[in-house]
């Protein structure tokens, strides 16, 4: 097994494992690109139909080979059939293929396999459609994101795949558009805007399709918008409904009895005047037979309820799963997870539907890992709660009364008047990373992860506008100082977790070093596959959580893997690209002075590839040289304010980034000549948005400063480890 290391450590086990892993790479690295052997000719353009329609994803296990759905099937169990790669031969998988992405950032998407076609999307919400058994590029759709809105993303520009209906692909783009792109072409045949932009709203999510509806989040929650969900017309584009998530102006008539019923438990007007939250940015589900749609919302917007809702209320429909009619999108009926959330515990992770057996009748249910670190079993058609356990050791909550399906809150979490170190942190203990559920074995396989975070109320309503980050707390102090860092990061673990739902408690788990590991794919070969935050591709025993064979990623993986079957051959795939933000904000920090380089790929592989993978990326790097530091103390912390208020959610907390944006410690002379026309958006169209309407030229030259103070600890550091 390949050594792992924690978040906030020194330089050595990561680096020394990808260099391994890199020299593996390089001395076996003589035959070609792809694996050829054999390999049909892609499929003709006319053959490349993608004519799925809802009988088809609801006989999709007559069709094992294929993934015509996000969670492959309605119940997004991310459960296959296929199993002619089992438990006996996956040590045996080869890389197949592999296709580089346009842009090196996080990676989350799960393809589609439909009609001897891949589709799936990148960074920035291009699509790609590949031959499935060549890795060749039939086609890419570039959406042409305008990257100086990448400040609108609370976590990455990152996409989590396309929905095929009849012949077109649609796909949800970072910047709110829904887009159908012809399967055979892809030419664009229609977009359609779904959100104001004028707002911080992004979509990150995939689309689901049921009975000629596309249905589409969006996200924004830590900037301050609206949450809701709607309905296009997949021939047309014409919206034909959509539901808020939380009510709005108080003063204006509620668009439904919904949201009458949820505005009795809110206060205040900063919410509305601010959005409100509850984003429908990642999970939902469908059940045919009761006809409803399940969605997952998300966190309050701003997190902190003391401004948000004057402290007190529940906020439907934060933090809630809730049932909808995806004819009209009426409400059925809702769970809230976690009532009055302050915490940003989102319960827009993943939804599995499921029937079992509990206390001896066969239930319909459904089952969440939200945020907040308990595993629920509802009654799918109902919405009663049938069970709750926690998943992971956490201190906001004791357990859920089952009486009233409320969580039995300790106060070890209220930070209303001190701070208070909380677990789960905004992390997660699960985050949207896909678990699945394999009816075979009766688990179901949870990227779970331990983590907390300091909450520290900010004091006053938070600013509101563009490109910012309000969420009413003080920015988390991460320790600049090399020891206390590494002190931190070793309070961060992640697991892969079985999880047995009936008995609520787990079945086995495997322990990572790091949390931010990748979603899970369970088959009928009895096993579980997962890529890892530490740059390897797995595959486990599903009954037994055995380690049965693992490969090289060169990055970061964090989508969850998909297996399709053609010619009697069959594939697992993985989207292998570090990001997300966990990557973003934190996970540089394990690396304090070596850059991580980032790359993003499809990975496929098949029993008996051949493939090699080009070696990692290893471009030197050279060591600032930065100008004096002319700042004082006071100066330097008030900049260092700033850069976490500002800048720490893409380029890293304590000015340490992951590598996926350009970590600022290494500023050249030319980008220190620049910095304030930088911040002013001289490089918007590399996604460096404009911070000129929140930063006045004095508050740029305090940034600037703290940002070369953190270059000199960096040359510093260097030096002392040299010395050593
Ligand atoms: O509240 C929101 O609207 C919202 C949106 C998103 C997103 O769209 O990616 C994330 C989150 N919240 C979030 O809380 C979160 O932890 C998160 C992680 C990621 C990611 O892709 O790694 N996205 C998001
Ligand atoms: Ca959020």
């Amino acid at each position: 097994m390949g050594t792992q290391d924690r978040l906030g450590l020194h330089t050595g086990p990561r680096t020394a494992t990808i260099a391994l892993l890199g020299l593996g790479l390089t001395l076996a690295a003589c035959s070609g690109e792809r694996d050829t052997t054999a390999a049909p000719p892609a499929k003709a353009a006319e053959e490349r139909t993608a004519w799925v329609d809802g009988d088809r994803i609801r006989a999709a296990n007559e069709t094992p080979g294929e993934w015509l759905s996000h969670g492959r099937t309605y119940d997004e169990q991310r459960h296959s059939p296929l199993d002619q790669i089992n438990t006996d031969n996956v040590d045996q998988l080869g890389l197949a293929w592999h296709f580089k992405l346009d842009v090196d950032r996080g990676t989350e998407a799960t393809p589609i396999v439909v009609d001897g076609v891949m589709y799936t999307t990148g960074p920035y919400s291009i699509v790609y459609a590949l031959n499935p058994v060549t890795g060749e590029l039939l086609w890419k759709f570039d959406p042409g994101i305008d990257r100086s809105i990448a400040g609108r993303a609370c976590c990455g520009v990152v996409n989590r795949g396309v929905a095929p209906w009849k012949g077109k692909i649609y796909l949800g783009a970072f910047d709110g558009r829904l887009i159908a792109i012809d399967a055979k072409t892809g030419e664009q045949v229609w977009a359609t805007q779904t959100v104001d932009t004028t707002k911080n709203y992004t979509i990150t999510g995939a689309p689901r399709i049921i009975d000629g509806k596309v249905i589409i989040g969006n996200g924004g929650a830590e900037l301050g918008v609206r949450g809701y969900v709607s309905a296009y017309d997949a021939e047309t584009g014409e919206q034909l409904w959509r539901w808020y998530t939380v009510p709005g102006d108080p003063n204006k008539p509620a668009e439904n009895a919904a949201m009458e019923a949820a505005q009795k438990t809110w206060f205040g007007d900063v919410y509305y005047k601010q959005g409100g939250g509850g984003t429908v940015w990642d999970s939902m589900a469908y059940d045919p037979e009761l006809d409803l749609l399940y969605i997952g919302t998300g966190n309050g917007s701003p997190w902190n309820i003391k401004y948000r809702s004057e402290g007190k209320g529940d906020n439907l429909y934060l933090s809630s799963i809730v049932a909808l009619k995806p004819d009209t999108g009426e409400y059925v009926w809702h769970y809230q997870t976690t009532p009055g959330d302050t915490w940003d515990y989102t319960a827009t992770q993943h939804i599995v539907l499921a029937d079992m057996e509990i206390d001896g009748d066969t239930r319909p249910v459904l089952m969440q890992a939200p945020k907040n670190g308990f595993f629920y079993v509802l009654d799918r058609a109902t919405g009663e709660l049938i069970s709750a356990e926690n998943f992971v050791p956490i201190n906001w909550a004791s357990g859920i009364d089952m009486e009233t399906g409320r969580p039995i809150k300790t106060g070890l979490a209220d930070y209303s008047d001190t701070p208070k170190l909380v677990v789960p942190s905004p992390y997660g203990a699960h985050n949207w990373q896909p678990m699945s559920y394999n009816p075979d074995t009766g688990l179901v396989y949870i990227p779970a992860q331990i983590t907390g975070h300091l909450f520290e109320d900010e004091g006053k309503v938070p600013a509101h506008a563009l490109n910012l980050w309000n969420v009413g707390l003080l920015p988390m102090k991460i320790p600049e100082d090399p020891a206390a860092l590494q002190a931190v990061g070793q309070q961060f673990s992640g697991k892969l977790l079985a999880w047995d739902p009936v008995k609520q408690e787990a079945a086995w788990a495997v322990d990572y070093a790091s949390p931010w590991n990748g979603g899970t794919l369970t088959t009928a070969g009895n096993l579980v596959f997962q890529g890892t935050a530490d740059g390897r591709v797995t595959a486990y025993s599903a009954d037994a959580g055995e380690l049965l064979w693992e490969s090289p990623a060169n990055t970061g993986v964090i989508a969850a893997p998909m297996t399709y079957e053609i010619d009697g051959e069959q594939y697992v795939t993985f989207m292998a690209g570090w990001g997300g933000t966990f990557a973003l904000v934190a996970a540089g920090a394990a690396e304090d002075i070596v850059r991580r380089q980032s790359e993003s790929r499809v990975l496929t592989f098949k029993l008996g590839g051949k493939a090699t993978l080009p070696p990692p990326k290893n471009d030197p790097i050279t060591l600032p040289n930065p100008p004096a530091l002319t700042a004082n103390a006071e100066q330097i912390e008030a900049g260092r304010q700033l850069y976490h208020g500002l800048c720490a959610g893409c380029h890293g907390a304590a000015a340490i980034s992951s590598g996926l944006v350009p970590d600022l410690r290494y500023m050249s002379d030319d980008t220190h000549a620049m910095f304030n026309q930088i911040v002013a958006g001289a490089r918007a169209d590399r996604g460096m948005p404009s911070f000129v309407h929140l930063l006045p030229v004095e508050q740029m030259a305090l940034l600037h400063q703290y940002l070369i103070k953190r270059s000199h600890d960096l040359v510093a550091l260097h030096d002392s480890r040299e010395a050593e």
